[in-house]
């Protein structure tokens, strides 16, 4: 501001409009009036350069980040990794930016990405919502050794977004990060709006100003089936009657890319996912903390319905899911753009709405049965009426649109599944085995 002072003191001295000069805008006249005037005399020189100059930083500074790289300042210590783990291994390769990929399903995911070569790069905010150390571990464990970056970052930031996206070229955004669980949205209801809903917006708003708009792939739930009594679940059946927030904002999410798809030509597939459990699996998930308080001979609540009527999940085992993920990543088609920003807009883009479920429920009361022969731990079980704070009676996934779309075939059933997750349990919480039959 001092430099521009003796500048500004001379608009003062700007001569009033007499009639005897062509009129002149006040700006054009003070450029001329100074340079006919002063610019011999070295001293305003030197000022008019630092004034230019500091119009041009101005002015240069106002502009959108064209150039990939220009403004990378949070990611710029990290980007010659990042694109390391965004290089596929071929050039045929996608690449993926993987959000919530500490997270059970996008730990997964990424490494199978990465394993089969493509260009895979986390974002992860490592949230409390469960232990933090279980998400470390999968990042060294898992990520770390498959050659896969995670960015420590929020979905919700979107100047680190930006960055992401200027520095790497993204040709699938496979969206995970969330706050899930059903029931916690009793306990802190706006994390779900935060994550679910404002986070989600935010990535889309990422995925379509890049310079070309990935497609995405993204969790929606289940849970948005709300009460339907209707099986199995299909994605033509009615979803607007959801009984949980949780459920609501992953409706809400549904509806939500539905209009960037429809606006900015967004190629987008949400995957209704059905109660996916498995080694590395999420803590506040029943089987999960079944198995911990089973082997701390600790009473377990198993919910019934009304006349003690059978509460029931299609669990779905991790494998199968991060199948769907992949072959909806390689079935997906390429976003058309907005035909804004001299983009060419190329058409209507793809819109699609897939279960990816097990098509076999199977009742809480046979799941506990099943830890308790892998566990070899009789659990103390006490039947309570399922509490109306979100939960659901049954889901049951129709997946026959996702066998014509991804060729998904789900192949493991849920008492397989839950051996490799007991295996895996007691393996990394270094268990030992103790039977109580
Ligand atoms: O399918 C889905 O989309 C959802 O699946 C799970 O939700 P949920 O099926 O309710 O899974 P759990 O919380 O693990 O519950 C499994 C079953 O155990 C029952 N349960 C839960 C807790 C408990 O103390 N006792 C009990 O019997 C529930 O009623 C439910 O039938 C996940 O937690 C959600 O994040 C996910 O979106």
């Amino acid at each position: 501001m001092t430099a521009l002072k003796p500048i500004l003191n001379h608009i003062d001295t700007i001569p009033p409009n007499t009639g005897k000069f062509k009129p002149v805008k006040p700006s054009v006249y003070f450029i001329h009036h100074r340079l006919r005037f002063h610019t011999s005399s070295p001293k305003c020189a030197l000022w008019w350069i630092i004034f230019l100059s500091l119009i041009i930083m101005l002015f240069f500074l106002s502009q959108p980040s064209t150039t990939p790289h220009l403004h990378t300042t949070m990611l710029s210590s990290k980007s010659t990794l990042i694109r390391l783990s965004a290089t596929p291994r071929s050039t045929r390769g996608h690449i993926v930016l993987v959000t919530g990929a500490v997270g059970f399903v996008g730990a997964h995911a990424s490494v199978a990405l990465k394993r089969r070569g493509d260009g895979v790069v986390g974002l992860d905010n490592y949230n409390p919502y469960y232990d933090v150390g279980l998400k470390t571990s999968r990042k060294t464990q898992l990520l770390d050794r498959a050659g896969v970056f995670v960015v420590k970052g929020d979905i919700n930031d979107d100047v680190l977004l930006r960055e992401l996206f200027d520095l790497v070229q993204f040709t699938h955004v496979l969206h995970l990060a969330a706050q899930a669980g059903v029931r916690y949205a009793m306990i802190d209801p706006s994390s779900y709006i935060k994550s679910n809903i404002d986070g989600f917006v935010n990535v889309l708003e990422a995925a379509k100003n890049a310079v070309v708009p990935p497609a995405i792939v993204w969790a929606s739930s289940s849970s948005v089936y709300g009460l339907n009594s209707k099986v199995p679940f299909s994605e033509q059946d009615r979803t607007d009657h959801p009984v949980s927030l949780y459920a609501a904002t992953k409706k809400a999410g549904e509806a939500i890319a539905h209009a960037y798809n429809h606006i900015h030509g967004l190629s987008i597939t949400g995957l209704r996912f059905f109660t996916v459990y498995g080694p590395w699996g999420r803590p506040d998930m029943a089987y999960f903390f079944f198995t911990k308080d089973i082997l701390n001979r600790k009473q377990i609540s198993i919910f019934e319905g009304e006349n003690h009527g059978t509460i029931a999940r299609d669990f779905t085992y991790i494998d199968d899911v991060v199948k769907g993920c992949l072959s909806a990543i390689d079935t997906a088609k390429k976003s058309t753009g907005n035909g804004r920003n001299g983009r060419k807009k190329k058409g209507e883009a793809q819109f699609r709405i897939i279960n990816l479920g097990n098509t076999s429920p199977v009742s809480v009361h046979k799941l506990v049965m099943l830890l308790e022969k892998l566990l070899k731990v009789k659990a103390k079980k006490k039947m309570v009426l399922m509490p109306r704070n979100g939960d659901v009676p049954f889901t049951h996934a129709d997946i026959s649109l996702a066998r014509m779309e991804l060729g998904y075939k789900p192949s493991v059933d849920l008492e397989t599944g839950l051996r490799k997750f007991v295996k895996w349990y007691l393996d990394y919480y270094d268990v030992k085995k103790k039977s109580s039959w």
